[in-house]
């Protein structure tokens, strides 16, 4: 994949802003892994946003009004560099954004649905004991948890059904691996109650945007159901265009018309 690179203020608005200081406002960070829900995103800000045109920022960049999106790679180490760079190079952000598909625990988040993180849990950070698993704070070194604003992931949630999605908000789990058994699956709920849905960037995407000081939201399009491995009953296209029409409703809860 294409390096991410830096988004100078320069190329982000032309030669009009010079300083983050002549930023009139500030813009959205959407952070997905690959380039189709990056795609996905835009296309759904675009018909939010239709006097408006997708610019390519550099490379894996888009840029739609104030929202800037970026394809950063898959896994959470890869989605907290790409946040990282892209936060460096940047404009002024009010929020960064963890976008795209994943899987939905069976009963909390059906396949097209969507859920918003309450919470960023990254479930498997910690070490196993003799008494099952200790995370990262049980063992005094840190945090599995990024806090986000519930209230804030509660009222996209509500948009998100007001304009005809599935929605939820609940936690959201960051996982370097695929959940492939009934095993993992009901260990991972033991471990979070009340998770709705796993992916793989959001916890490398929110520790980035939370040392910077930046408000951390992670949205997820289910595309399968965590579980054991199933590979022909993943709904990549249902999730993508669940993904879409989340573009679509994005702009006005965040207020970014
Ligand atoms: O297992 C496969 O054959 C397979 C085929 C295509 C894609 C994958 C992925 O693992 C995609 C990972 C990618 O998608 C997100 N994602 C989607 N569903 C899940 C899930 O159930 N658990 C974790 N991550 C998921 C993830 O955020 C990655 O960006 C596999």
């Amino acid at each position: 994949m294409k390096p991410v690179g830096r988004v100078s203020l320069e190329t982000v608005e032309g030669c009009l802003v010079k300083s983050k200081k002549d930023l009139p406002f500030q813009y959205i960070l959407i952070i997905t892994a690959i380039e189709a829900e990056r795609d996905a995103i835009v296309r759904g800000l675009l018909k939010a946003l239709p006097n408006e045109v997708c610019g390519e920022v550099e490379g894996p960049l888009r840029r739609v009004g104030r929202c800037i999106v970026v394809a950063g790679g898959v896994g959470p180490a890869s989605a907290a560099a790409s946040t990282a760079l892209a936060i460096a190079g940047g404009p002024s952000l009010r929020y960064v954004i963890s976008a795209g598909i994943g899987g939905g625990f069976p009963g909390a988040a059906p396949i097209g649905s969507v859920v918003v993180a309450s919470e960023i849990v990254a479930a498997d950070l910690g070490a196993e004991t003799a008494q099952g698993f200790a995370s990262v704070d049980e063992l005094g070194f840190g945090s599995w948890r990024v806090p986000v604003d519930r209230a804030r992931a509660e009222e996209l949630a509500a948009a998100l059904r007001a304009g005809g999605l599935e929605a939820t908000a609940a936690p959201v789990l960051t996982l370097s691996t695929v959940t492939g058994s009934a095993e993992t699956a009901a260990e991972l709920l033991r471990r979070v109650p009340g998770a709705a849905a796993e992916a793989m960037e959001g916890y490398g995407v929110a520790t980035a945007a939370s040392m910077q000081g930046i408000e951390a939201m992670e949205i997820r399009a289910i595309s399968n159901a965590v579980g054991p491995r199933d590979r022909d009953a993943w709904r990549i296209g249902d999730a993508l265009a669940a993904l879409e029409r989340t573009g679509m409703i994005l702009p006005e809860v965040l207020d970014i018309r």
